[in-house]
């Protein structure tokens, strides 16, 4: 069953073009990942999936709503990955759980997420003290915390050392394994081939190829991901 269908979806940011007809379904219960040079359209995309922002045309439906007329009822039933900015640097770990928890009509239990994701050892811990591996593990928990059935991710793991990366990936299985279907924007080929279960490749405002990664792979006789992406997009490294 489809939880995301957009189609033809247009967004332009005044004479710039960012969106030009993107069509792409997103099955329940999979991992999507949407991957694509600097500037191709991924993040507007998420933001316009998410109903953080108004698309121009096409049509777009998430859990079957429009986040255009029914982003309020939208916003309870899907999750995304904040940015750094979006937490005071003085809020601890237990507080940030909590404040989230009540923006929501039917959240988790914040206490058992905070089990659950290991955070509990820095429920006192101040946000602008925790290493890059317990941030993310936080904007995860805050990503769960109003028992989303859709998750976005938007490079979630750039800036990570190796371990926390591998760390990172074991979380967002998991939440796949619960039944979250999570998006996955990311800029890292090892990644989207360990974790997708479908991808699109988007360039210049539009999706180019879609497929699982091994179909992308077999598609473009490669032997990794990375070479099959500079092959589909006709890039050399
Ligand atoms: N608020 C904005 N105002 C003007 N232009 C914007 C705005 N947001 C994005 N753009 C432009 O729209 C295009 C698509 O941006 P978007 O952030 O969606 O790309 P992206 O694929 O996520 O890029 P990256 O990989 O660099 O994060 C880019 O050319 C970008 O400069």
């Amino acid at each position: 069953m489809a939880v995301i269908e957009i189609n033809g979806l247009q967004k332009s940011y005044r004479t710039h073009k960012a969106l030009d007809s993107v069509t792409l379904t997103v099955e329940r219960g999979e991992i999507f990942g949407i991957l694509g040079p600097n500037g191709a359209g991924k993040t507007t995309v998420v933001e316009c999936a998410s109903g953080l922002r108004k698309p121009d045309g096409g049509t777009l439906r998430v859990l079957g709503m429009d986040p255009r007329t029914r982003r309020h009822e939208l916003l309870q039933r899907i999750g995304a990955q904040l940015q750094e900015a979006a937490l005071p640097d003085a809020i601890k770990v237990g507080e940030a759980l909590r404040m989230y928890a009540s923006f929501y009509d039917k959240p988790a239990d914040w206490r058992a997420l905070m089990q659950e994701w290991g955070l509990a050892e820095k429920k006192r811990a101040r946000f602008a003290g925790l290493s890059g591996g317990w941030k993310q593990r936080l904007f995860i928990a805050l990503a769960l915390v109003g028992n989303p059935e859709v998750v976005f991710l938007d490079e979630l793991t750039t800036g990570l050392d190796p371990a926390a990366r591998r760390l990172t990936w074991g979380l967002i299985r998991d939440m796949r394994d619960r039944g979250v279907t999570v998006v996955l924007v990311t800029h890292f080929m090892d990644e989207a081939e360990a974790l997708c279960d479908r991808i699109a490749v988007i360039d210049q405002g539009r999706v180019v190829h879609e497929g699982s990664p091994g179909e992308l792979i077999d598609r473009s006789h490669a032997g990794s991901l990375e070479d099959a992406y500079f092959t589909l997009i006709e890039r050399t490294v």
